[in-house]
Order: structure tokens, then sequence, then C-alpha cells
């Protein structure tokens, strides 16, 4: 059984899930043969511990699965994409295909073990099924867990093009622990040398046919108790697959710590750069410059001067992906000024937030010698509201009021001190603190 993608979403930003990568940076890599990617999804995960399966866990308010998924919908070579899920996930998986527009995606039903679903995914491609008309047989199939999400393109490259070389090929990695045997008193029996041992991860590839005609030959336990598809291939076909040494972050998510990591690399891949919109209202000391310097020493910065951009610019900055952190300098009271509910606007419309949340801090700028800070409380109140509205979003408001005087190293030390806290947002991503003044 399996059931189409919905349409994608329209204007998906075009980031790399977790490093933050132009799609263009995915290279424009040609393959002369065919790809098809299998992502066994069907599982329980009892060793998560949670009532949801692991692949459906939130990472960062996304699920796991979808994070996953972004890659391989973005490798263009890759021809047709089979995420295996268990019946009673049917629902929720198309839901997400909907939702962060996977359009390439087709969904199929899983089994009772991770080889039975792998199977189920492959019979897709040769089995006439009524309702996967549009898969084409490939020449390799790249076999990766949904629940790896840290996968890139190159390593998928690396694994396809060996498959098609020699028949199977895979990740691996150096082993952590030694290696031991226990005798059946469950003392040690013997330890293997860890240096002549490595660990099987994913993405692992095959030319089709070896693939499944081995899992044609697999007994009742091959299916119910193994773990290995590479072991598959050398049992039944002979077929001694290529190790490919894979980069760190191959590894696979399987307890809840390993959704805390994830969350991490997420946050801070998500934090590398901000773009400062600056020149909104005519700035004081040259605020922008000064924030982007005390800025530039903790992330990468670009800036653009809002008033001299058109608007178009401005767009094709929020549409680039680029960025998932806005800083505006708002120089007039403290009600936001139509022009970041303009960006406020623009980051809606580009569904930007839709794959991760966005962080956009208002600074708002008040000269102590002039001026003393009075919110109204009504402005208060009302940005509040905005705030837990964008929030819903995934857009998270930040507000920040910065008190300077006209002595220029006061104001170097308080930009500086705005800085760091803006950082510390960005990296934490946290709601707790959205549309409330934080005052330097
Ligand atoms: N019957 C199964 C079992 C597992 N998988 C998938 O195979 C991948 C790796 O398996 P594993 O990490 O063992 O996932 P679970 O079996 O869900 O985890 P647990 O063993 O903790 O229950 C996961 O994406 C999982 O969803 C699958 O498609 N069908
Ligand atoms: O054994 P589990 O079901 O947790 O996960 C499957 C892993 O063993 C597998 O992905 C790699 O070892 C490569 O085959």
């Amino acid at each position: 059984m399996a059931e189409a993608a919905s349409d994608s979403e329209p204007n998906r930003p075009l980031v790399c899930n977790h490093c933050n990568r132009m799609e263009q940076a995915i290279g424009n890599r040609r393959l002369d043969f065919s790809v098809a990617a299998v992502l066994p999804a069907g599982g329980s995960g009892e060793r998560m511990g949670t009532a949801t399966p692991k692949q459906f866990c939130q990472v960062l308010q996304r699920p796991l699965i979808s994070i996953t998924l972004e890659t391989f919908e973005r490798v263009h070579w890759i021809n047709d994409i089979v995420v295996v899920v268990s019946k009673q996930n049917f629902e929720l998986m198309n839901l997400i295909i909907k939702r962060y527009g996977h359009s390439r995606t087709t969904v199929v039903e899983g089994a009772l073990t991770r080889h039975q679903s792998i199977f189920n995914g492959l019979k897709a491609f040769v089995e006439n099924q009524p309702c996967i008309t549009w898969l084409q047989k490939p020449e390799v199939v790249i076999i990766h867990d949904a629940v790896r999400p840290f996968v890139e393109e190159d390593m998928l490259f690396h694994v396809a093009t060996a498959a098609k070389e020699c028949g199977a090929a895979g990740a691996i990695r150096p082993l952590v622990s030694t290696v031991v045997a226990t005798n059946p008193e469950s003392y040690l029996d013997h330890s293997l040398e860890r240096a002549k041992y490595r660990a099987s991860e994913m993405p692992q590839a095959f030319t089709f046919d070896v693939i499944y005609r081995a899992y044609q030959q697999c007994t009742d336990y091959d299916f119910e108790y193994g773990t290995e598809c590479l072991h598959l291939a050398l049992k039944y076909c002979g077929i001694s697959a290529r190790l490919i040494d894979g980069p760190p972050d191959l590894w696979k998510v399987t307890y809840k710590r390993d959704l805390y990591a994830a969350e991490s690399i997420i946050k801070e891949s998500l934090s590398k750069r901000v773009c400062i919109f600056t020149g909104i209202q005519e700035e004081p000391v040259q605020l922008g410059r000064l924030l982007q310097e005390a800025l530039q020493k903790l992330m990468e910065v670009d800036v653009l001067n809002w008033s001299e951009n058109k608007e178009s610019r401005c767009i094709q900055t929020i549409s680039s992906g680029q960025y998932y952190n806005f800083v505006c300098i708002n120089v007039n009271n403290f009600e936001l000024s139509q022009e970041i509910v303009k960006l406020l606007e623009l980051i809606e419309n580009r569904k930007l937030s839709v794959l991760y949340p966005v962080v956009l801090t208002v600074v708002h700028l008040n000269n102590l010698e002039t001026s003393s800070p009075c919110v109204q409380m009504e402005d208060f109140i009302s940005i509040k509201e905005l705030a837990k509205e964008a929030n819903r979003k995934n857009i998270l408001i930040f507000r920040l009021l910065l008190n300077y005087t006209q002595e220029l190293d006061k104001v170097e030390e308080s930009v500086k001190e705005a800085a760091s806290i803006i950082d510390s947002l960005i990296k934490q991503r946290s709601p707790a603190l959205i549309g409330h003044f934080l005052v330097v």
C-alpha cells in the first residue's frame, strides 16, 4: 500500500537542513545511472522510551524524519524517495509530507522488522502495486535509516557511485568502544582488536538487483534478527561491499540523548550567521555599524540597508534561506516600525519559519540624554500579543532596549553587551523571552 506525496509547499527556502548551505552548494553532479532511495521509518523506537516513535519526534518543532527527508529531496540525482512507515503512521507521514513540502516522497507500508520494511520499500519499485505506478526501478538504490538526519550529499554520492562499480557500498566509522564476547556465564570470553573493526553506519547503496535478490533469498532468521544489509549482499550474492569512511555526523538517533544532540547540532548550524537590517530609520552614532562590528566577533554578519535596497532585495535575502536570524534597529519609540512588521510578513510569506525557528531581534535605541524610556502599556501589551502570534508561526521576536549616551566609549560598551545578548538569544532560540524587553 502506498500513497503519493502531496503538492510541495511553494517557495520553500533552499537551506540544507543542518549546515545552512544553499541548494547551489549541493552541486551540479550528474550520474549516468538512475538512483532511488529507501528510508526505513517503520520502527517503534522502544529504546527512545517515548510514546511517539523517534522518527516522528520533534527536533526544534519539526519531525526528525522531515529533517532527513529534506536532504534527500534536494539531491537532484536521486529520482525517487520511498519512506517506509507502519500502517498506523501513514496519515501522520502524509501530513508531514504536505506541511514540509516533501513532494518527491512516496509512502510505503512497513513491517515488523527493519529488514522486512526495507524489502517492502524495494518491492515498491518492481511489484506492480496499483497505487505506485510512478516509481521506476533504479540501477542503484540507497538505503538510509530515516533516523540518521545528518547525512550529506557528498556521502550519498560516494556510496551510490561505489555501489554502481562494486554492487554494494556502505558508510563506516571508527569504533568508540571495544567489542567483547561474553561466555554463557556472562564473563569475558575474548575481546576484538578494535583497530581491525569498524562500525557499520548508513547510508548504504546497492545495485538494485543485488539487494533485491538477496532479500528474495533471506531466511526468516535473517528477517527476524538481521541488522546488516551489507551482510545479506555478501551472504546471498557474494558481493563484498566497498566500505567508505564517513564523517562523524552519520550517527543514528536511538536514545533520548540523541534527540537533544540532534537539536544542539541544528541550533548551532542555524546560529552561524545573522543579517542586520539597518537604515530603517536614521540611526544615531552609527549603531548599526557598531553592532555589526561587535556581532562579527561572534558570528558571520551581513548587513542590508533597508532604505537603500528595494524591497525585492530584502525579499531575495530572506528567500535565500541563508539566514534564520535577523536584527533590526528601531530608532523611534517602542512600537514596532512598519518596516519591521513588513519584515515579519516577508518571513511568513516566504515560509522561512516552516522549516526552522526564525529569530528576529528588535533593538530599540534610547538616548539617555534626551529621553527616558516610557513604554505605553498598550504598546507593551500589543507587542507581546504580536510576539505570541509570531511564535505560533515559529518566529521568535526578541526586544532589546539599548540605552546610550553620546560618550562613544560607553556606547561601544553597551553595543558589546547587546551583541552578547543577541548571540545568546540566537543560540538558545528559547520562546521564554519573546516579546519581553531586555535592557542594556
Ligand atoms: N520494523 C522496523 C524497525 C525499524 N525500522 C526503521 O529502521 C531504522 C533503524 O532502526 P532502529 O534504530 O532500530 O529503530 P527502531 O526499531 O524504531 O528502534 P528500537 O530498536 O529502539 O525500537 C529506523 O528508522 C526505524 O524506523 C523500520 O523501518 N521497520
Ligand atoms: O540495529 P538497529 O535496528 O538499531 O539499527 C540498524 C543498524 O544496525 C544499521 O543501521 C547499521 O548498523 C548499518 O547496517
